[in-house]
């Protein structure tokens, strides 16, 4: 029989001991001393019961230990010392991050129903968050090599708090890998604070960074906290870095470097403790070669680079995408509408998709609602007619799924008026329904 897995977190090693004469035939634990460690081998295979010993209330940094236990779907108990259940520092962490609890010393039959709770409780908790993440990972969908890459990547930057630039596509996924970054690292509990640097008025930038006092300016009616403020313990994810003007980029240079800003019409340095994350979809190498882009600020950002697919380096992750796209949006669609034909799953492997994942969802959902269709066509996605085709493996599935798309075209055009159909494309009624039912349409 195959043991169960667990993982203890023991910095005395008092209970590692006691627990290996207690003689626990299921079970098998990995005993560690530090978060660190345990960062590091929860960053491969995660277990589905955690053990953390408090020998004293304050064995563990809480902020610490608390992100730990935020960012992996483990469930948690602490073994505490005698008399620590009514620390009133530790009970509330106890409270708010742990499925149970066990005083100390052991006791082999207690201990044996709360492991096996825990052992069910996270088996449910994980079949319930499902498939999703069995093909993805960091709320990311894709297990193609590309992503298998991207997701080893991330493991290691959220262990460390340096600056990262993500470059990649429009709509490739830079965000959701800020986010990704935010929400498994230290800082998961602290802000995560976005702004797209192209998307404000040039003027409005250094108030949008750094604040501003009340009377700063004209409209500046009262005082504001900037965006560098507000990530305060979180994470700064600055979009579209590349179009931050020149003089804002000398501002933003020195914050990293001293890493305290003076909101405008004030001379008080605020200290401020933020991890910077950039993204471009434009080469900063070149804005830099070009003298748009400070080479100084260029290497303070890029401590860390990633850089995420784009959709069509990546074509076998997009059943999966498309998928989770559909079960999304289900609650929007037309009533018929039951999934994907064959031909269209082909196309959308085959589309070059400039507009990354973001158009991928778009043309999905707009056909989900728009469709006549049991399953959604290629017109229906608005792909090029003939894409499915061209990668048809046989004539005859060529043949079909050129006949569906113009069948499907024209019964739009013409408001499913059959007859009307039927003459523009020369057949008769009758074997104009027969290949609508032999091609599956619905009318
Ligand atoms: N691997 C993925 N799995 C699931 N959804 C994804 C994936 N990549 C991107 N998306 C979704 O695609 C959309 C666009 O992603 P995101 O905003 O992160 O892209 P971006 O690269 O930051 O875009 P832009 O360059 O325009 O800022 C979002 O809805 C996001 O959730």
């Amino acid at each position: 029989m195959s043991k169960r897995k667990g993982l203890l977190l023991d910095q005395q090693g008092t209970v590692s001991a006691a627990l290996h004469d207690l003689e626990l035939p299921e079970w098998e634990f990995l005993t560690l001393t530090t978060l660190d460690a345990a960062r590091r081998a929860l960053s491969g295979k995660v277990p589905l019961v955690g053990l953390v010993v408090f020998d004293s209330a304050r064995d563990w940094p809480v902020r610490e230990l608390e992100a730990l236990i935020a960012r992996h779907p483990i469930e948690w108990i602490a073994i505490l010392g005698r008399g620590l259940m009514r620390d009133t520092q530790l009970a509330p962490l106890v409270a708010r991050n742990f499925h149970d609890f066990h005083t100390l010393p052991l006791d082999r039959e207690r201990l044996l129903i709360t492991l096996g709770h825990a052992h069910g409780k996270a088996l449910i908790t994980r079949a319930a968050s499902g498939t999703a993440q069995e093909c993805g990972r960091f709320g990311m969908t894709g297990n193609s090599p590309r992503m298998l890459e991207l997701y080893r990547q991330i493991e290691k930057i959220v262990t460390v708090d340096a600056p990262v630039l993500i470059g990649g596509e429009s709509g490739s996924g830079k965000e959701l890998v800020a986010r990704a970054i935010h929400s498994h690292s230290e800082r998961a509990r602290g802000p995560f604070i976005a702004m797209n640097c192209g998307a404000i008025p040039p003027n409005l930038i250094q108030s949008e960074l750094f604040g501003h006092e009340r009377g700063a300016f004209s409209g500046a009616h009262q005082r504001k906290i900037g965006n560098i403020e507000a990530a305060n313990d979180g994470v700064l994810f600055l979009d579209e870095i590349g179009d931050l003007p020149l003089d804002l980029q000398a501002n933003l240079l020195r914050f990293l470097q001293e890493r305290t800003i003076v909101r405008v019409g004030s001379t008080e340095r605020v200290r401020v403790n933020v991890r910077v994350i950039a993204a471009t979809h434009v080469d900063l190498n070149r804005a830099v070669a070009e003298g748009r882009f400070r080479e100084d600020l260029y290497y303070r950002l890029n401590v860390v680079h990633l850089k995420v697919p784009a959709l069509r380096e990546r074509p076998g992750d997009i059943p999966p995408l498309a998928d989770g796209i559909f079960a999304e949006h289900s609650h929007q669609k037309a009533p018929q509408v039951k999934g994907f034909s064959s031909e269209a799953l082909r196309a959308m492997q085959e589309y070059a998709w400039p507009g990354n994942v973001r158009e991928l969802t778009n043309r999905i959902q707009q056909a989900m609602i728009m469709s006549e269709n049991r399953l959604i066509t290629v017109a229906d996605l608005g792909l090029p007619i003939g894409e499915g085709a061209a990668d048809a493996r046989t004539l005859d599935e060529a043949r079909a799924t050129v006949e569906k798309e113009i069948i499907v075209s024209n019964l739009r055009k013409y408001r499913n008026n059959v007859s009307e159909v039927a003459r523009q494309l020369g057949v008769s009624r009758v074997t104009l329904y027969r290949m609508i039912d032999r091609l599956n349409i619905v009318l």
